[in-house]
């Protein structure tokens, strides 16, 4: 396998083992995204060199450096709540970097504020830590991550620790400054939208395991476990598809196996089914002149989902239903109430599993 960074990393620990093979070109972002607990953290800490592999390599630019010590890595990282200096400046916070790689105090300073410059940070040059805004402060850290030229840049919830709004503005800043760096990028992120935005590639971690990557259309397109389904906002089922009718296997003990939905694609075999909840109609009695998929099913509970209101569908098929808060009151939507649901075979999207 070729590539900028070739990695597979194991580290076992008592109740967790993790198992990851990750490989990065030049320039390309690739968002590590999984569910607590799921081990994102420890193959970014394995890749800094924080965590000790118990097995697997790391190999960057052809050199190996799973047998390096931390600061031998041309490794820069990110943390979540960035740990700049406290008493250092910012300007002194970048320089750090470029200090650690041996330049001179005044050249590392040079090389601090053209960074600086660059993050449109310059006139926060001499201010501390304590005095930046969360968007500042994660720029500051970024500029010092990048002032030391690492070939792999590691990104821990780069976003998570600002507020909604400037959130929105430093993911927009932090992918342009990611889009002028040519080594490899691997950022940790719980926020679909995040990963979506910012990575080139999408790998998946579930319980210490890659169980699905790609490019974001292609994973949003075609979730392959119930995590990455709800996290791109699908209902998703697996099933045994003979023609355009998929028998679907049951959810979460809830279907009864013998649920049979008409899909778009004819397919054969093992498959998985996916449709929006935006694709759900709900009635309060069974409609006339239906869609294909039509059943009978009761309201488990409903809650706000941006301008609509997400109705969540108990058996025979689980499924979530996006509707507008007018039809919640039209049909007098409330939890127990028995609806009819339908989907248009149309709407819905099969592929092999
Ligand atoms: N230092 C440690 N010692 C022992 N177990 C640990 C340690 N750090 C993490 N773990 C365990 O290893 C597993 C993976 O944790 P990790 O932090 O990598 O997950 P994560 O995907 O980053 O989760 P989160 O999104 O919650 O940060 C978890 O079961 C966690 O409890």
């Amino acid at each position: 396998m070729t590539g900028l960074l070739r990695a597979r990393l194991i580290v076992q620990r008592t109740r967790f083992r993790l198992d990851a093979a990750l490989h990065a070109e030049p320039g390309e972002v690739v968002a590590l995204l999984g569910p607590n607990g799921a081990g994102k953290t420890t193959a970014l800490r394995a890749l800094a060199g924080l965590t000790p592999l118990s097995d697997g390599h790391i190999v960057l630019d052809g050199r190996q450096l799973h047998d390096q010590p931390p600061e031998r890595r041309p490794v820069g990282v990110v943390f979540q709540d960035y740990l700049l200096f406290p008493h250092l400046s910012a300007l002194e916070n970048v320089a750090f970097g470029p200090r650690c790689r041996g330049e001179g105090r005044a050249q590392a300073r040079r090389t601090a504020m053209r960074w600086l410059t660059r993050m449109g940070l310059a006139e926060y040059a001499h201010v501390r830590p304590d005095r930046l805004s969360g968007g500042q402060a994660q720029r500051v850290a970024l500029a010092r991550a990048l002032a030391a030229e690492p070939r792999l840049l590691l990104l821990d919830e780069p976003l998570a620790a600002l507020d909604a709004h400037t959130r929105l503005e430093v993911r927009a800043a932090l992918r342009r400054h990611l889009e002028g760096f040519d080594g490899a990028c691997v950022l940790v992120t719980h926020d679909p939208l995040d990963a979506m935005v910012l990575a080139d590639r999408l790998v998946v971690v579930e319980e210490g395991r890659i169980v699905q990557e790609g490019a974001p259309p292609e994973v949003a397109r075609r979730p392959r476990t119930p995590y990455v389904a709800r996290l791109v906002g699908l209902n998703l089922y697996r099933g045994v598809a003979d023609g355009y009718t998929v028998a679907i296997a049951p959810v979460d003990g809830a279907a009864s196996g013998t649920f049979t939905l008409n899909a778009a694609e004819a397919q054969t075999g093992p498959v998985f089914v996916a449709f929006p909840p935006s694709a759900v109609a709900l009635y309060r009695t069974r409609p006339n002149g239906t869609p294909r998929n039509l059943w009978r099913t009761v309201i488990d509970g409903l809650e706000r989902h941006g301008d609509s209101v997400r109705v969540h569908l108990g058996g025979p098929l689980p499924a979530a239903a996006d509707v507008t808060a007018a039809a919640v009151a039209e049909l007098d939507l409330v939890p127990g109430r028995t609806v009819w649901a339908a989907v248009k075979a149309t709407e819905t999207h099969a592929y092999p599993a």
